[in-house]
């Protein structure tokens, strides 16, 4: 299997300069697993200053940008700005963009086509809520929200897929390695029939929600998990621990 193990932190609308710093000061301190890609999501106003101040080998990412280069749209961030300081990735459809901001299928499909061909690479971020999974929807869900990327992008090579289950986000409630596991061979599955076999082959589906040092071993050892997107976790020095959890 070569796919490259991946793990983002998403550190959401948290920091002040001072944690960013201690944050800098731990992902310096490593070590931190050559063979896994690392990617910090930081917070608009602190990327350029990540970005010049990140060890090397740690790449960073924004946690949103609209999908135009310029214009009247007070309060976005471009795909065009993030190139301008060397940021190289951008995370789309955070279940939080689209729960609280209401971002829709098609909008995330369109953010997500339009970074791609801007040059950035993309974290897609796909999962059901509590109340979907209750209701046995989960992959009629995650399949509608990978469909309406598929709609929208041709070429996956600069796509990683976050399966984020809401109910687990921030919530200590993990889903099992056995329930991620499911979940990622599903989508693969999908992807091999919709999409095409080799981008299912090639293509690096990350697990977030409630990852911890204690938890990331066991998931990671799963052979459809590639990684991670941590939250909370991303804003410790345990985020190491995850970041090497498959060695
Ligand atoms: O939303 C997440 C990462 O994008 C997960 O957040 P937590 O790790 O805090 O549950």
């Amino acid at each position: 299997m070569g796919r490259k193990f991946v793990v983002g932190g998403n550190w959401k609308m948290n920091g002040t300069k001072k944690q960013v710093d201690e944050i800098l000061d731990f992902l310096k301190k490593g070590p931190l697993n050559a063979d896994t890609e690392v990617i910090v999501g930081v917070p608009a106003v602190y990327l350029d200053y990540v970005k010049c101040n990140a060890p090397p080998g740690v790449e960073v990412a924004a946690q949103n940008c609209y999908k135009a280069e310029k214009g009247a749209f007070t309060g976005e961030i471009s795909a065009l700005m993030l190139k301008d300081i060397n940021v190289g990735w951008v995370i789309l459809g955070h279940s939080e963009r689209r729960q609280i901001f209401g971002e829709t299928d098609d909008l995330i499909a369109e953010k997500v086509a339009f970074a791609l061909d801007s040059g950035l690479k993309v974290i897609a971020c796909i999962g059901e809520t509590l109340q979907e999974r209750e209701a046995g929807k989960t992959e009629e869900v995650v399949f509608r929200q990978i469909q309406a990327i598929a709609n929208k992008i041709k070429d996956w090579t600069n796509v990683v897929i976050a399966y984020e289950p809401v109910w687990a986000i921030g919530t200590g409630k993990t889903a099992t390695p056995e329930q991620a596991q499911e979940v990622h061979k599903a989508l693969r599955g999908y992807i091999c029939e919709k999409i095409s076999p080799s981008v299912a082959e090639s293509v690096r589906i990350q697990y977030g929600g409630s990852v911890t040092g204690a938890n990331c071993k066991d998931l990671g050892a799963k052979p459809d998990i590639d990684g991670f997107l941590v939250g909370g976790a991303s804003l410790k020095p345990e985020f190491v621990q995850i970041v090497n959890a498959r060695q």
